[in-house]
């Protein structure tokens, strides 16, 4: 399955070590080294990526450079049929693709098949978006601006930005690939991917769906690294026309550090759930479950604090409790819902968190367990905002319950968050929860419902720490193009007169 078949010729069956791609082909670096995936629930090495070097890379950035010129010409109906095609090759290779998510990134096998799936839509749904937005473009004339004749007609366009570098976080390492190589695409740029390590070979087999596909040599690239080795080396590239990225902090540092160039920065997130005294309660128990705890909690817009009214409190907490006894806990390979944390430094920065809560007085609704990567799902009630887990994100399948005495102080505390990615409030009075929604300071708010990405083609953006532009189907070809305008000027003003 995985590294074989039609995914052959990615893999060196010899050294044990999957190629990195560039013009067109599948590569051994020259570096000799690799980087080693480890399986997050065995905690030992599962498959090794090349570590590709410097030159590599200014190899890939040449050749991206020029394959985007001619690729810029390609006509927008072909661009999109090329698109569907690896949409439907990515669909069709599922299997595979997923037991790389479930040994890389211990994503529940279930979970593992969706992210697949929900990829192969989100290229197709891209290739049809693009073909309406970028086949339009603006005709504007001179005299609806005070002072001027008509003598002037604009004409405005969306043209590429050139080699796109996209750099996805971990935790959907095929989506949140896609959600930046189909709009760059589509738009008429060429692609430089660096994955996650973690996640590195379900996103080396996606790649080949797209060579499979047949796109032209040198437009997308894939190198693979360490983040912290070859990653400064590629923000910084003078080759690159634009950085989209989706991670953590790290997100920042690249802001700083990056030339005049777009960025599309999708970062951390502390999403609060305020629960007002008339909410359904069952309703609220449910999506804290599906959205405190799917993927153990590994998710940007994961519930990662609960903000409740003192007197429902009592009645929400033990619901939630009766529902995290019903979790599984296990390996992904039997879809528990609670699966092992990405990597043993994740573990032990959750664990932190929660030994801080417990000296500072936090109720534990749950006894707190761990075995290497897996941490059992822990409630804890009675947080108070001295504790670290108020306000830092576990990332982790561990929530915190904040008791408040009123609306407000559940606006204030998601407001002084440095995060600012998506909130959603429960109530029954749509009223208050429009009004709540517009004191919320965050890219979204979510009523009566967790918070969410998907569906892909919603806009998707982050306030403060959380990021810089909008995502979203339609929004990244936006932020993936730059307007161009040619100007005609006519010697004398010309009126049409109907
Ligand atoms: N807002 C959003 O849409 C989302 C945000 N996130 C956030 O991502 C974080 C978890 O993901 P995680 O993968 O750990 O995030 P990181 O920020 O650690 O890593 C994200 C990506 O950046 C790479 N990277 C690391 N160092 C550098 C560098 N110096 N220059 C360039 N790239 C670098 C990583 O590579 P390598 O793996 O090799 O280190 C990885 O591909 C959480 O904070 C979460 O909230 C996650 C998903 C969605
Ligand atoms: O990175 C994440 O956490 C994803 O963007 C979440 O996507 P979803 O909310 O649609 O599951």
């Amino acid at each position: 399955m995985v590294g074989t078949g039609v995914f052959a010729e990615i893999f060196d069956g010899d050294l044990d070590v999957f190629k990195y791609y560039s013009e067109g082909e599948w590569k051994k670096s020259s570096s000799g080294k690799s980087v080693a995936i480890i399986n997050p629930t065995t905690r030992k090495t599962q498959y090794k990526v090349q570590a590709c070097t410097q030159e590599e890379v200014n190899k890939v950035m040449e050749t991206a450079k020029s394959a985007q010129k001619l690729w810029a010409k390609t006509p927008l109906w072909k661009r999109a049929e090329l698109l569907h095609k690896a949409a439907s090759i990515l669909k069709e290779h599922k299997a595979p693709i997923a037991e790389c998510l479930v040994k890389e990134i211990a994503k529940p096998s279930k979970d593992a098949v969706t992210e697949v799936v929900r990829s192969g839509d989100l290229v197709s749904y891209c290739a049809e978006e693009g073909v309406r937005i970028l086949g339009e473009g603006k005709f504007l004339v001179s005299d609806s601006f005070p002072g001027n004749q008509r003598t002037k007609y604009c004409l405005s366009s969306k043209i590429p930005l050139g080699v796109i570098l996209a750099i996805p976080p971990f935790n959907y390492p095929v989506n949140l690939a896609v959600s930046k190589i189909a709009p760059a695409l589509i738009a008429g740029n060429s692609l430089v991917l660096k994955p996650p390590t973690q996640g590195s070979v379900a996103a080396l087999h996606m790649v080949h769906c797209f060579h499979l596909a047949g796109f032209p040599k040198g437009l997308i690239s894939c190198v693979t690294g360490k983040g912290s080795e070859i990653g400064d080396f590629l923000t910084m590239h003078p080759g690159v026309g634009c950085i989209s990225f989706t991670g953590g902090d790290t997100g920042i540092a690249i802001s700083k550090k990056a030339g005049m160039i777009p960025l599309q920065m999708e970062l951390g997130g502390k999403d609060a759930c305020i629960v007002l005294e008339d909410a359904d309660l069952d309703l609220v128990a449910a999506n804290i479950i599906k959205g405190g705890f799917s993927y153990s909690g590994q998710r940007c817009t994961a519930v990662k604090v609960v903000l409740v009214m003192e007197s429902v409190a009592d009645t929400l907490v033990e619901k939630v409790k009766a529902k995290v006894a019903k979790l599984t806990v296990g390996p992904p390979e039997d879809d528990c819902d609670i699966t092992p944390v990405v990597s043993e430094s994740s573990a032990n920065f959750i664990e932190g968190l929660v030994i801080d809560a417990k000296k500072k007085g936090a109720t534990f609704c749950q006894q707190y367990r761990r075995d290497g990567n897996l941490i059992w799902p822990l409630l804890l009630d009675n947080v108070r905002p001295d504790m670290r887990i108020a306000w830092e994100e576990p990332f982790g399948p561990v929530l915190p319950v904040i008791r408040i005495n009123s609306v407000e102080e559940g606006i204030h505390h998601c407001n002084a968050s440095n995060f600012g990615l998506q909130g959603c409030v429960f109530t029954k009075d749509i009223n208050k929860a429009m009004l709540i929604s517009d004191a919320m300071e965050t890219g979204t708010v979510q009523i009566n419902s967790a918070p969410a990405r998907g569906p892909d083609h919603f806009p998707f953006q982050g306030l403060r720490d959380s990021g810089i532009g909008s995502q979203g189907i339609t929004n990244s070809i936006t932020m993936m193009t730059k307007i161009k305008t040619t100007v005609i000027n006519l010697p004398t003003p010309s009126y049409t007169m109907g």
